[in-house]
């Protein structure tokens, strides 16, 4: 069992910018879950893609891993041979609790965890690579850059899974599903209080795109192929599949 999230529970005197710090790590399961409409379900479906799509003898990158959920899925439900999973992250409280979630299971699939920069990682030889929930804390310059690589550093005929939260060019439905959203903060147990911290300190590290804006930048990679296949309000998470016959 993970630790409840409590940790803007009391009013706080001076709000700072956002990190994944040791606080968070602790909690991050509950918080996540508690924060992420559709969390569990794009967990889970990221395995099924990973049975599908990832082939004998490839890497697999989980970008901006924290404690290696996604990690954790793929890596159960592939049946190929010579795969390696490879599981980045720049939070040191992540990437200690991740090596140690990684090891409390045994599988035939070697998981490398490395703590960096996802900006900084070479991508090779990938027949999938997951960006669940982690674009969106770049700076906005730098995603189409990491897009670049990471479509040059896959196989034909590899995926990649983007999930992000996203903002939304019609202002109506934007303010609708921002407001179901948190709607859904508070049935999860959220007070008003812990969701306006929350969402003060984000305000400067984690800036939305637009799925169109998504959409625009994974063609920009090279990537024909993009399109949404999950969403839950003002989250969601798109599939985008390098055209077999490019190398
Ligand atoms: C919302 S969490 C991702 C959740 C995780 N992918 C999952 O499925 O449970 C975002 C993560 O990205 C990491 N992160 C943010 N920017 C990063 C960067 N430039 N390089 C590496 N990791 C980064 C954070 O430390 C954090 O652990
Ligand atoms: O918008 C929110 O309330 C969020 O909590 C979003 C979000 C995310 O999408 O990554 C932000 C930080 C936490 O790690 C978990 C979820």
């Amino acid at each position: 069992m993970s630790n409840r999230d409590t940790l803007f529970a009391a009013p706080i005197n001076k709000l700072g910018d956002w990190t994944f710090d040791e606080q968070v790590a602790e909690v991050f399961p509950d918080m996540i879950q508690r924060s992420v409409p559709g969390y569990s379900n794009i967990i889970s479906m990221i395995g099924m893609l990973a049975e599908r799509f990832v082939r004998p003898k490839t890497h697999i990158y989980d970008l901006g891993c924290s404690l290696g959920a996604a990690t954790l899925s793929v890596r159960r439900n592939i049946q190929v041979d010579g795969c390696h999973i490879i599981a980045v992250d720049n939070s040191p409280a992540m990437v200690e609790r991740c090596r140690r979630h990684i090891d409390a299971f045994r599988a035939a699939t070697p998981v490398d965890v490395i703590e960096a920069d996802i900006r900084d990682v070479e991508i090779q030889n990938a027949s999938m690579v997951v960006l669940n929930f982690t674009l969106q804390f770049l700076e906005p310059d730098d995603r189409q850059r990491l897009l670049n690589r990471i479509y040059r550093g896959m196989l034909p005929g590899g995926i990649l899974v983007l999930s992000e939260k996203f903002s939304f060019e019609d202002h109506q439905i934007g303010e609708l599903l921002f407001d179901m959203h948190h709607d859904f903060k508070r049935a999860n147990g959220y007070s008003e209080l812990e969701i306006s911290q929350k969402r003060s300190m984000l305000e400067n590290v984690m800036r939305t795109d637009s799925v169109e804006a998504h959409k625009t930048r994974l063609h920009q990679a090279g990537f024909n192929h993009a399109e949404i296949w999950f969403q839950c309000f003002n989250f969601g998470s798109l599939i985008a599949v390098k055209e077999e016959s490019d190398s």
